[in-house]
């Protein structure tokens, strides 16, 4: 077959052309010069007047005029035809007044010929160009053969290298258009034009808010030049209310490019990082996310909202206010206390994905977890809007973590993060946050070094594509960073789009919330609580909240004598305090929070850490000084409860002291407090201690280094 076309191809290149179709500069000038010789030859002997010489010269002369306007020929290539039109109707005209038939004639004929052959490349039709390989030719014409003429000088003047414009493509939206060009080989690539990106915006004079974006092109080889000439992100874009049903696996829409098309982003296997100043549209662009996940009949969306509710509330409000009968958003937490719950039960989920889920990858024979209705992605997405993420925040270390790993090892088994943070910083994202997200959004900031931190240096990005709020830069992988405008979603629409999501969404599959648990299972409670009371007042209030069905007897205040000497290290938690005055209806049999049994075991090591204290406790130097009995016994209920943390309610109960205020007097002396912030266990929220500061004051007692007071030495004789 192939020796066929072979040889096919070689019997045509053998065949003979007989057309008059010039093929070159010489045969060209031959056949110019003998048509003209045979019209002179046929006027003299029809004896032609002269003055039609003239008319058809004019006549030739205008038409080389308006044709090579037509066709942009540059300047040169129109003083070519024009000099040859004239060159040839003068000597035509001579020959028919002068006569034909003289040696001069003849000569002044051969040099014509002679010097329009040798000028011949400036006549070349520039503005016929290929359009590069595989991807057939492209003839530029008129006005887009004069831009892509002008880029090509630009791009040489801009960056010294030669390209050739192949097309140029006008926008839909006619607010710019596209230059393709070809790079010339010889070490260019696309990079030297990358990095130039914005000083050929300004060569080219573009409006405030344009810029030049350098995609791929067709091949290695070949480059596209997106040139906006009218700044379209300066016009808000409202959120299309498309509600239609989709899927995680398709694109996630945030808003537009400047070309008119859908800026959008995959994120069934990625994790995505938002940034941007305050007031920049970050959280319009979660919005827009939310949106666009909950959507999917095969993700939920997790919120974590420690940005005082601007992310969820609009969210939960047709479920709060009971125009829905569940929530968009499946989950949203907006204490550190519960974001940390929720980022370990996501964790967990993650976790218990990767065994229980192999059968079905084998039975659908494939390395990446199938998602559905029935096994939901979950995505959560983190509006923190201060520093509770940031690397140097020691008291959010553990929600950190928990983030972290998720991005780590979520991707598989489809639980994935979105965080949003007010800046693009080291110290404000940790670098781990940052590598592991491989959507990343910059919306604007004042420091284009913030860019350069997110999306990397020399990627061309400045500050100018960005006109204002909603807009920024988004980058989806290894493409390269586009300036878009994000959906303008006012509260109106996030409540339309609520509404949507509550009838369709998935739920949790089973297996999920069985892993995780009580705190999963009481979670509309908390939400409910949270999100109609976001002065953080809630947090003492959570368990009778959600856990009582009838009022019990209100609580009286009780006061109570405090020990307040004159070293304040020694006074009791305040909070501690005025707790047992808040009332607390409950169930009879659940009072207290400290009487909840632990429905979530905590998932973090508990054997290492019960190995840890047993040496703790048992493996002292003889020369050790003895732990005080409170400590002792402490340390001893943390390994009986088989956590690191503890409610101060549980602890009291558990050491038999009066209550979590008596506790707390006892502990202050040894230097160990509540820690700063609530947190979760058997479904309460409440303050606690950490096993670590435990084993720390029993490390300095051991070593002399703490003297244990009296007070504390006699308990619990007193
Ligand atoms: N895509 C957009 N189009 C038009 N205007 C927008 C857009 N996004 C945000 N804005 C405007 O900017 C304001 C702030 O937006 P948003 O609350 O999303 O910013 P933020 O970065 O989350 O701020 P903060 O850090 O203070 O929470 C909005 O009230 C709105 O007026």
């Amino acid at each position: 077959m192939a020796t066929t076309k072979a040889s096919a191809r070689k019997a045509e290149a053998r065949r003979a052309d007989w057309s008059l179709a010039p093929r070159g500069p010489v045969s060209g000038t031959a056949q110019g010069a003998l048509a003209l010789a045979a019209v002179a030859v046929a006027g003299d002997l029809a004896t032609v007047s002269p003055l039609w010489g003239g008319a058809v010269t004019a006549a030739g002369a205008v038409a080389t005029v308006v044709r090579s306007a037509h066709l942009a020929h540059p300047p040169a290539g129109l003083l070519y035809r024009l000099g040859c039109w004239l060159g040839a109707g003068s000597w035509l005209t001579y020959t028919l007044t002068a006569g034909l038939w003289s040696q001069g004639a003849w000569v002044a004929l051969g040099i014509g010929a002679l010097t329009a052959g040798l000028l011949s490349p400036l006549g070349r039709p520039v503005s016929r160009r290929a359009s590069g390989a595989g991807t057939g030719r492209a003839l530029v014409l008129g006005r887009t053969a004069r831009v892509g003429e002008e880029w090509e000088r630009r791009v040489q003047r801009v960056c010294r290298v030669r390209v050739s414009v192949t097309d140029v493509r006008e926008w839909p939206t006619r607010t710019g258009y596209d230059v393709h060009a070809d790079l010339p080989g010889a070490g260019s690539t696309r990079a030297h034009l990358v990095t130039a990106a914005d000083a050929l915006a300004v060569d080219a004079r573009l409006p405030q808010g344009c810029g030049v974006e350098i995609a791929p092109g067709a091949h290695r080889g070949a480059v596209v030049l997106r040139v906006a000439t009218v700044n379209r992100l300066t016009q808000n874009i409202d959120y299309p209310a498309d509600h239609r049903a989709r899927s995680i696996l398709d694109p996630i829409a945030l808003g537009e490019y400047r070309d008119g098309s859908t800026a959008a982003v995959l994120l069934r296997e990625s994790s995505a990082l938002v940034t941007g100043q305050k007031g920049s549209g970050k959280t319009t662009t979660l919005h827009a996310l939310t949106a666009g996940i909950g959507l999917c009949r095969d993700a939920i969306v997790w919120h974590i909202d420690l940005n005082g509710g601007g992310m969820s509330q609009a969210w939960l409000h047709p479920w709060l206010e009971g125009d829905s009968p569940r929530p968009a958003v499946d989950w949203a937490a907006a204490t550190p206390g519960e974001a940390l719950e929720l980022a370990e039960t996501a964790l967990a989920i993650a976790k218990d994905r990767k065994k229980s889920t192999r059968a079905l990858k084998i039975k659908a024979n494939a390395s990446l977890m199938p998602v559905s209705p029935e096994l939901p992605e979950i995505v959560v997405i983190v509006d923190e809007g201060g520093e509770a993420l940031a690397p140097t925040n020691r008291d959010a270390r553990e929600l950190r973590e928990a983030l972290e790993e998720i991005q780590r090892i979520g991707r598989n088994e489809a639980v994935n993060v979105i965080v949003s943070s007010l800046r693009a910083t080291q110290d404000m994202i940790s670098a781990n946050v940052r590598k592991q997200s491989a959507v990343r959004v910059g919306m604007y900031v004042q420091d284009e070094e913030e860019l350069a931190f997110l999306f990397g240096w020399n990627k061309g990005l400045s500050l100018a594509d960005l006109p204002g709020k909603g807009c920024g830069f988004v980058q989806d992988g290894q493409a390269a960073p586009r300036p878009f405008r994000g959906y303008f979603m006012r509260p109106g629409d996030v409540v339309d789009a609520a509404h949507a999501v509550a009838r369709n969404r998935p739920e949790l599959d089973a297996a999920a919330r069985q892993v995780a648990g009580q705190a999963y299972a009481t979670r509309y409670g908390r939400m409910r609580a949270a999100f109609t009371d976001l002065d953080g007042e809630h947090q003492e209030e959570l368990p009778a909240r959600y856990a009582a069905p009838a009022p019990a007897a209100p609580v009286r205040p009780r006061l109570a004598a405090v020990p307040c000497g004159p070293d304040a290290s020694a006074w009791p938690d305040l909070r501690d305090l005025v707790k047992p005055a808040t009332p607390a209806p409950a169930a009879p049999s659940m009072a207290r929070a400290a009487d909840w049994p632990d429905l979530l075991p905590r998932q973090r090591q508990p054997e290492v850490v019960r190995a840890e204290r047993v040496s703790a406790v048992a493996a002292a130097p003889a020369s050790a000084r003895p732990l005080p009995e409170i400590l002792a016994r402490a340390l001893e209920a943390f390994e009986v409860a088989g956590d690191d943390r503890m409610h101060s309610a549980a602890l009291a109960e558990a050491l038999g002291t009066a209550d979590a205020l008596a506790l707390a007097a006892l502990l202050r002396p040894l230097g160990v407090t509540t820690l700063p912030r609530a947190f979760i266990r058997a479904g309460t929220e409440a303050r606690g201690y950490a096993l670590a500061d435990l084993q720390a004051a029993a490390e300095r007692v051991r070593s002399g280094e703490l003297e244990v007071p009296d007070e504390v030495a006699k308990w619990p004789a007193a």
